[in-house]
């Protein structure tokens, strides 16, 4: 392939404050050849060309990371499609503990297959409804990290992520133009589920329109009623 989409990720991310070893690049590249050799048989992304993959998969992933504080041991990431943002953040940080949760088999079978090929260890892959995560007590309250990208609208998202979330955990939620309508319409929520938008940052990425992270904190604890049965959410907003 051309240097420049591999240039321009490594210069990216040093402007990041993030570094990339020779070990991470090479699970990069192999990882676009896995979605681009599977995305031939099952669909997983409309971004095929390989700059397009590594600008707004793998940068856009990666642009999460600077809004995580000091270290996360045990992140989540719900509705992860082809694994984004949560492998190529796995990939970042080999010693974060992932759940990956997917409700589409295929797209599960293809992040259990990159996990495999790319010797990432302390690597699940849940293909089941983020609700039903939530609602099972061994996941409730475990893990200081979640991340979503393009799954729900913030009053939605909420609901999945806060029952899993420590006290003080995060949500990372990248979001698009929207996004001051969508925090306004999460108000309710967040009070009800024990969460507080702490951040709206935006980010800025070469050749690509900017986007924003909400940094959602847990400041109270969630009420075992929450997060409803699968559906529930979408169809009934809180
Ligand atoms: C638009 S895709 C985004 C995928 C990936 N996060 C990305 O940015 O490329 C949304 C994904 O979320 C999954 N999803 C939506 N709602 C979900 C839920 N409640 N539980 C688990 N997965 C869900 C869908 O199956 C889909 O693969």
């Amino acid at each position: 392939m051309s240097d420049a989409p591999h240039n321009l990720l490594v210069q990216t991310c040093s402007d990041w404050g993030l570094n990339l070893n020779p070990t991470q690049l090479d699970q990069l590249a192999h990882y676009a050849q896995l979605l681009r050799e599977w995305n031939e048989r099952i669909n997983l992304t409309t971004i095929t060309d390989l700059g397009e993959i590594y600008r707004r998969h793998f940068l856009d992933s990666l642009s999460l990371a600077r809004f995580w504080g000091t270290g996360p041991q045990s992140l989540v990431d719900i509705g992860s499609g082809a694994g984004f943002p949560g492998l190529v953040l796995k990939i970042l940080r080999p010693e974060l503990r992932l759940t990956l949760v997917e409700s589409v088999g295929k797209k599960a079978e293809f992040m259990r297959h990159v996990a495999r090929e790319l010797n990432l260890y302390a690597v699940r892959v849940l293909d089941v409804r983020a609700e039903d995560v939530g609602r099972n007590a061994a996941e409730r309250a475990k893990h200081d990290l979640v991340t979503a990208r393009a799954v729900a609208e913030l009053r939605v998202l909420v609901e999945y992520a806060l029952p899993l979330l420590q006290m003080h955990g995060r949500l990372l939620a990248a979001k698009g133009p929207a996004v001051y309508s969508e925090v306004a319409a999460a108000e309710h929520a967040l009070r009800v589920l024990g969460g507080k938008v702490v951040g709206i940052e935006p980010v800025e990425l070469p050749g690509q329109d900017a986007h924003v992270v909400v940094l959602v904190e847990k400041i109270n604890p969630t009420d075992p009623r929450y997060p409803r049965a699968a559906g529930v959410p979408t169809r009934k907003p809180l």
